[in-house]
């Protein structure tokens, strides 16, 4: 078994793979060369702990983008290495990696990018069967209970609200029973209360049914639903916040830069 090298005493440090969905381990990313050369990310480690909601926030160009594209094998890290459960994401080629996206990462966008000619029913279950996996029936009926759109499945996106789409966004990211959800600010596109409905969805997605999540954000509020705030700076990691709340993720934040 590989055991992530995260630095003992932080917390974000996390005894071995089998408590760990998915570790970044000084992880750099620079991108450009010589004088134009930018690093995004600058010696990151950063460990998610299985069945946990991790928020990543930081200033306007701190890297949470680059952040959340390593972790999902979406960018190559310059130096330093990115593990979702033992799988090192470095030992893959592209397919490999396409394939570990589809089968082992769920994805919800701030822009829901669903299929706007097929019904939510069809939407949900296309990724697996894309991969050429029958959808599980009762997991599916499962999940469109758990995230509200259970008398939704015939309509088309257009027909729904954006809270609506998001879930079944969400529906899409789980049916798969994916290690881990990646979400980049979900609720960007929702007014504040629609998008608190779908942040406490993700957070009893956490809570009931042990998936890990891992959000960007820029938004206080949004970052205090998960367990804790990971807050980067310049492209380094610039200290954690456990049980986060909106006031003092924002002082915090104030602390670190424009936002
Ligand atoms: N493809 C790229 N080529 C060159 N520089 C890049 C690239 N992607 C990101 N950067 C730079 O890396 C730094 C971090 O960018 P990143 O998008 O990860 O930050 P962010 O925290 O997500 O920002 P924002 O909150 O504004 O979306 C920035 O200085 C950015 O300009």
């Amino acid at each position: 078994m590989c055991v992530a090298r995260l630095v003992p005493g932080q917390s974000d440090w996390v005894e071995g793979t089998e408590m760990q969905a998915l570790a970044l381990e000084g992880v750099r990313k620079v991108y450009g060369k010589g004088d134009g050369a930018v690093a995004a990310l600058d010696g990151v480690t950063v460990g998610v702990r299985r069945g946990s909601f991790t928020a990543v926030m930081g200033p306007s160009g701190s890297g949470k983008s680059t952040f959340l594209h390593c972790a999902a094998g979406l960018d190559r890290p310059t130096a330093g290495r990115v593990l979702l459960g033992d799988t090192d994401l470095a030992s893959l080629g592209e397919t490999a990696l396409t394939r570990l996206r589809r089968d082992r990462i769920g994805f919800v966008f701030q822009a829901y990018n669903l299929l706007p000619s097929l019904t939510v029913g069809q939407n949900i279950t296309l990724p697996s069967r894309l991969a050429g996996v029958r959808p599980d029936a009762g997991w599916v009926r499962e999940v469109v209970g758990r995230v509200g759109i259970a008398d939704r499945l015939g309509h088309r996106p257009a027909q729904l609200s954006g809270g609506q789409q998001q879930r079944v966004a969400i529906a899409r990211a789980l049916v798969g029973k994916p290690e881990v959800v990646l979400a980049d600010e979900p609720t960007g596109a929702l007014d504040s209360r629609t998008g608190k409905q779908v942040l406490s969805l993700l957070r009893e997605l956490v809570d009931t049914l042990g998936q890990t999540v891992l959000m960007v954000t820029h938004d206080p509020v949004a970052a205090s639903y998960a367990h804790r705030v990971v807050f980067l700076a310049d492209g380094k990691h610039a200290g954690s916040l456990e049980q986060p709340t909106p006031a003092a993720v924002a002082e915090r934040m104030t602390h670190l830069g424009e936002w």
